[in-house]
């Protein structure tokens, strides 16, 4: 059966290693030829009718799995192999592509004995997933880190996200594809907000190959914060997390499916799409970006720090949650015809020319740090003469800045996860390497630190998944209803930055600093409203893990 020749009607990619004659199931009447390649599996009809329009040849690119299995309790002697691919295809109704399921049964029954046809499909399942795991492994010529297989994934839904349809779209998708790709998982519903951070901050980690959440951002949010609350968060940020977009907002999963260069799509799409990436297993580093409020503890953010329009639109939407991701435009459009100004100080510390920012002290001096030196108390004699305090609010006595200042901690050491090096204390003068921006009138200011900011809002289109910077963009006040009106329009499709609008400002940053000015108001951090008033933030390059493909 195994006769390992060249098929002459190959795609003469690469070399036939495995061939054999099959019937094919659900028609037993048709036998097929089938081929195994380094790259491709090529079956071939063995009928009369013209050789292209009998061949189906899929890339092992895009299979999540194959297994071998028989009929129990039957005389049956046959033996089944089936491969399971998801690959990308033209739609019929709209442009564009999509990922499509196509499965692939073969029934063998050539030998007498059950066990020598079991053994024969289980060769050709082994090397179908030897195989297509090798395609995996290799992505555009660069070797990618690889989960074990099978891997055991905690699986955490949040039945209440978006329309309310996580179970069900895990039940109807997600399931029979983690099957197919033998992806051993535990299906964790979340009960209550915080649950899944207080199960992650407790878990016996060394039970998981990785951490997935089915819903919208702001349970990954919780994943991330409970994994840095831990005493051995090192360790634990170091899992791997994933993401199955099941929420209104979707942005981290519409990020990745971006960075694995696929076109946009709908959202059960986008579902497929991720579900796919999930299945295959490839693990990057991700950026993560450390979060100062006046008196909240320190939080981590993987997506955006949001104040002004973005952030009222986010929240102010939260009640029409039953419509999905409509409720943004809705909200959108309520915003607009009120439009506000907020006031406020933005200050930035620019990526250096080199690619490097140094690192400060807690008492501002320029120098690399450890993590013990940052136990320091701020000093009072400060070389900084240039700081956000004093640079903008001249009346502002420097002496009676720093006297406050040297009351305060600096926070994050008492804390588990990674010292701030570019920081100071949040009530404590910048360095003088710090841009403050001149307005103090803006519409809105938004940090991303991935691509989109929801599913249809390309909001940083260079970004990367650890390119380690903040994407910072702010609106200037000034700008008119149908000038913004025009710039939102245009971020769907990333191409505000092309429409050379002169309100709004974008610049790659390392940390950065915003000193609203009115008593009341929203920030958000990845979606979830945080503390209001003063905050900082610093990015720390590839400190967690996500499966992106
Ligand atoms: N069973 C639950 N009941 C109520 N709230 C929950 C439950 N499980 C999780 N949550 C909370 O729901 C909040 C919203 O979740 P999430 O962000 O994942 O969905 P979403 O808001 O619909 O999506 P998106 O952020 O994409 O708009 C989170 O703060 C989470 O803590």
């Amino acid at each position: 059966m195994d006769k390992r020749k060249s098929v002459p009607d190959g795609t003469g990619s690469s070399p036939v290693t495995l061939y054999g004659e099959f019937k094919l199931v659900g028609n037993r009447k048709v036998r097929c030829a089938v081929s195994l390649t380094e790259k491709e599996l090529i079956v071939q009809r063995l009928t009369a009718a013209p050789v292209e329009r009998n061949k189906v040849v899929l890339s092992l690119r895009d299979c999540v799995g194959c297994r071998a299995h028989h009929k129990d309790g039957t005389a049956d002697p046959a033996a089944y192999f089936s491969a399971y691919f998801y690959p990308p295809k033209r739609r019929w109704v709209s442009s564009g592509v999509s990922r499509q399921r196509i499965e692939q049964s073969f029934r063998l029954d050539a030998l007498q004995e059950p066990r020598a046809n079991q053994e024969e499909a289980e060769k050709w399942a082994r090397a179908v997933r030897e195989r297509s795991a090798r395609q995996r492994r290799l992505r555009d010529g660069m070797l990618m880190s690889e989960l074990p297989r099978p891997f055991r994934m905690m699986l955490l839904v949040n039945p209440q996200s978006g329309k309310g349809q996580a179970l069900t779209l895990y039940n109807n998708y997600i399931q029979q594809m983690l099957n197919e790709a033998n992806v051993q998982h535990t299906l964790i519903i979340t009960e209550w907000q915080n649950h899944a951070r207080e199960l992650v901050r407790e878990a016996d980690l060394s039970q998981w190959d990785a951490l997935v959440i089915m819903s919208g951002d702001g349970l990954l949010y919780e994943v991330i914060n409970g994994l840095l609350e831990r005493p051995d968060w090192e360790e634990a940020i170091r899992t791997p997390l994933g993401v199955l977009p099941g929420g209104s907002g979707n942005a981290l999963a519409a990020s990745i499916h971006h960075y694995s260069g696929a076109s946009p799509v709908c959202s059960e799409e986008l579902l497929v799409s991720c579900g796919f990436l999930l299945c295959k297993g490839l693990v990057s580093h991700m950026d993560l970006v450390s979060i100062h409020l006046s008196s909240s503890p320190r939080l981590f953010s993987f997506l955006s720090l949001a104040w002004g329009f973005i952030a009222d639109v986010d929240i102010e939407s939260e009640k029409y949650r039953h419509i999905g991701a409509v409720r943004f435009t809705i909200g959108t459009l309520v915003r607009l015809a009120s439009l506000r100004i907020y006031k406020g100080r933005l200050a930035y510390l620019p990526v250096a020319e080199d690619g490097n920012n140094r690192t400060i002290h807690c008492n501002n001096q320029a120098s690399s740090v450890s993590p013990a030196s940052l136990l320091c108390r701020p000093s009072s004699n400060s070389p900084c003469q240039n700081t956000f305090y004093n640079s903008c609010h001249s009346n502002n006595s420097l002496t009676s800045r720093r006297s406050e200042s040297t009351s305060s901690k600096c926070t994050t050491n008492a804390l588990p996860g990674p010292p701030d090096s570019l920081l100071p204390p949040l009530d404590q003068a910048l360095p003088s390497d710090w841009v403050v921006v001149q307005e103090e009138d803006f519409v809105l200011m938004l940090a991303m630190y991935q691509s989109h900011l929801a599913e249809d809002l390309l909001m940083a289109p260079d970004a990367t998944l650890n390119d380690g910077f903040i994407h910072l963009f702010y609106i200037r006040a000034g700008i008119s209803r149908i000038a913004l009106l025009r710039l939102l329009l245009a971020m769907e499709k990333g191409a505000h930055l092309a429409a050379n609008c002169q309100h709004l400002v974008h610049t790659k940053v390392r940390a950065l600093r915003l000193e609203p000015f009115s008593p009341k108001g929203i920030i958000t951090v990845d979606g979830e409203v945080v503390e209001y008033g003063p905050v900082q933030a610093e990015v720390h390059r590839g400190l967690a893990r996500l499966i992106s493909g």
